[in-house]
């Protein structure tokens, strides 16, 4: 898949390919602007009033620049973690992978489809377990015999108190959400898998279970990417971390080295 590039290349030339290697998502010199509509004005129906006897259609609008230039080549088989302080452009940098942010400047490429699975993925919360299992299987692209000959793996793998799957997901506590978000998302090879803080709140058996599923992920598949702000997590789950600072690559490389650097540089 490919967005949007509008520029002539010049940053990945200063990334280092390694020809041995298959890549599988190549990021080049992306920048990615938010646009924030009425901010510093006033949001009421006055100042509505107002622009509209002023013939101004729009409140004031400013820009946010996310991410500023990243440029990096992930390859076959690697769990990338992305680490940095609040606000760094984490969050924005998975989306952007997944497709669901236009690049302002640059592009994404990626060999096969991303899959984004946050802790804002968009399960019903009205619905129940059950019905959301099948329907995030579907919407992920299994046929409805898939969705059957999986279900029972789903539900053992979210390990849900007995009876919960078949209550409203609005009853679920923010760990049993996530549980069976990872479950459904990890019941289907990925392309490229991308995960958003979503093994967070869950506990520490559900952690070593959903570890163990993402290696089988990266063997079976394309990539995994991971945001978490817990870095034991990033330094058990991942083989390569990118540290992002302030839309920056800051740093990209062992695990072990970028998480001692960024611990001591932000005392996290
Ligand atoms: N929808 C949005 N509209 C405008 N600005 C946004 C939006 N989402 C994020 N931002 C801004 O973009 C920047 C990067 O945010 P992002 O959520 O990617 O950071 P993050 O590293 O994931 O943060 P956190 O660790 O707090 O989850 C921040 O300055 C944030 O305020």
């Amino acid at each position: 898949m490919a967005v949007a590039d509008t520029r002539p290349r010049k940053a990945l030339d200063a990334v280092e390919l390694d020809p041995r290697r298959e890549p599988i998502v190549v990021v080049d010199d992306l920048h990615i602007v938010y646009r924030v509509y009425g901010a510093g004005g006033k949001g009421n129906a006055a100042s509505a009033f107002s622009r509209v006897l002023r013939r101004k259609h729009r409140p004031t609008m400013t820009e946010v620049h996310a991410i500023k230039g990243l440029s990096f080549v992930a390859y076959r088989g690697e769990a990338v973690g992305i680490i940095g302080t609040n606000g760094s452009g984490k969050s924005t940098l998975l989306k952007a992978i997944a497709g669901l942010l236009p690049p302002h400047r640059g592009g994404v490429y990626t060999d096969g489809q991303p899959s984004l699975l946050g802790v804002n993925a968009a399960l019903m919360k009205d619905l129940t377990g059950e019905r959301n299992i099948v329907l995030g299987c579907l919407a992920m692209g299994m046929s409805p015999a898939e969705t059957r000959a999986k279900y029972k793996e789903i539900v053992d793998f979210a390990g849900l108190k007995e009876g919960f799957i078949q209550y409203p997901m609005r009853t679920y506590s923010s760990g049993m959400g996530a549980r069976l978000r990872f479950a459904i998302a990890a019941a289907k090879t990925h392309d490229v898998l991308l995960i958003d803080e979503a093994l967070a709140t869950g506990d520490a058996k559900f952690k070593v279970k959903s570890k163990r599923r993402i290696e089988e992920l990266r063997k079976e598949a394309g990539a995994v990417f991971l945001v978490a702000h817990q870095l034991d997590v990033v330094k058990e789950t991942c083989d390569r971390v990118i540290w992002i600072d302030e839309g920056r690559m800051h740093m990209d490389g062992d695990p072990e080295e970028v998480i001692a650097a960024y611990v001591e540089t932000t005392g996290k």
